[in-house]
């Protein structure tokens, strides 16, 4: 397939030629100048008094798999209905594809796809329909959109479901044809608001090979998740999100090795409170987190950290010697779990 093919089916010329200076005087991002897809500084979007998003800056280079990782709340939704040009954004600057989306929003959503957080499929179509629906509406001719959802229900592995109605689908099928159909523009950036929210182990798993299919592509992702495995196997650099703000930012490995230590050690206790007994383990790792339901002990050896542990008398009722996580990078940069 040509997933990293430009649609240009809604693209006005004029507002795409587009051009103009950042506050800063960064370049701004367009194909021919070789600047980010999407370039944000100082975005802002409020409810009323409420701040959702409070002033951040990214970039997106083409070809980049990048991720907003945080918990309910953190403003990843919000930030992402302003880069699909269905919010405006309240402050700040923001350039998509080399455009402004406050001026240029048609032609930008032509050449986006998008996977909202709920399916928003039609149930009156066929699977294959819905495809074939979607993809007139980008003003593709019928027969190229005949072709075309032949060729994506082929991608996503839905081609004996084609002439299926969409409610029987499961759920991992549903997402499936919703990533399809957010394909059917050739979109320049395909934009995700958790993709695996509510799919079980298996379906998620599905979905990740194919957006990883997409990625090795070249396709551009953007994705918003609270899965920290979800960001760790798909994106090749992520902002941290907490409160509307940007916490920390790089490639997952990095901020696992920047913000927390090679292993952890979870420790689980029956009786005595968890304060108390983490006082106990003081001097043996790093660094000691106490959780509501466990104790987590950081430490280079996991296992070393755990004889000592044992040496000083404690009697866990179970325990765990893992490698470091971006949950063990959430939990240090903002005192909490990803997902409560
Ligand atoms: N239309 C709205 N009106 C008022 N407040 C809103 C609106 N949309 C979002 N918010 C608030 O803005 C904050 C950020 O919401 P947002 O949906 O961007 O977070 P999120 O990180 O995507 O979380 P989730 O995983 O729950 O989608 C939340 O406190 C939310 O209640």
């Amino acid at each position: 397939m040509t997933a990293s093919k430009p649609a240009r089916a809604l693209a006005d010329p004029a507002a795409a030629a587009d051009g103009g200076a950042l506050p800063d005087g960064h370049v701004l991002g367009d194909e021919s100048g070789g600047g980010p897809l999407i370039l944000a500084r100082g975005l802002v979007k409020r409810f009323g008094d409420f701040t959702a998003v409070a002033g951040i800056d990214i970039e997106v280079a083409r070809g980049e798999s990048f991720g907003f990782l945080g918990p309910n709340g953190a403003g990843k939704s919000s930030t992402m209905r302003m880069i699909g040009c269905v919010s405006q954004p309240t402050g700040g600057t923001l350039r998509i594809l080399g455009m402004d989306p406050r001026r240029q929003g048609t032609a930008i959503r032509a050449r986006l796809g998008v996977c909202p957080q709920l399916d928003s499929l039609d149930p009156e179509l066929s699977v294959r329909e819905n495809l074939i629906t979607y993809a007139r509406y980008f003003g593709i001719p019928r027969r190229r959109a005949r072709a075309k959802a032949d060729e994506l229900l082929e991608f996503v592995q839905l081609t004996e479901r084609a002439n299926s109605k969409v409610d029987p689908l499961s759920g991992g099928m549903k997402r499936r044809l919703t990533i399809a159909r957010a394909l059917v523009n050739d979109p320049d950036i395909v934009l995700l608001d958790e993709p695996t929210t509510g799919l079980d182990p298996q379906a998620r798993h599905l979905v990740w090979e194919r957006l990883f299919r997409l990625k090795q592509q070249g396709v551009t992702l953007v994705l918003t998740t609270h899965y920290m495995d979800e960001a760790e196997q798909l994106c090749d650099r992520l902002v941290v999100m907490d409160g509307g703000r940007i916490v920390a930012e790089d490639s997952p490995r990095a901020l696992i090795e920047r913000y927390s230590t090679r292993e952890v050690v979870e420790l689980r206790f029956g009786g005595d409170p968890l304060e108390d007994l983490a006082g106990k383990l003081a001097g043996l790792g790093e660094r000691v987190e106490v959780l509501p339901d466990r104790i987590l002990l950081y430490a280079a050896d996991g296992d070393a950290a755990l004889d000592a542990v044992l040496a000083r008398g404690l009697v866990p009722s179970g325990t765990l010697v893992r490698r470091s996580s971006l949950e063990d990078v959430f939990l240090h940069l903002t005192g909490r779990t990803l997902v409560d």
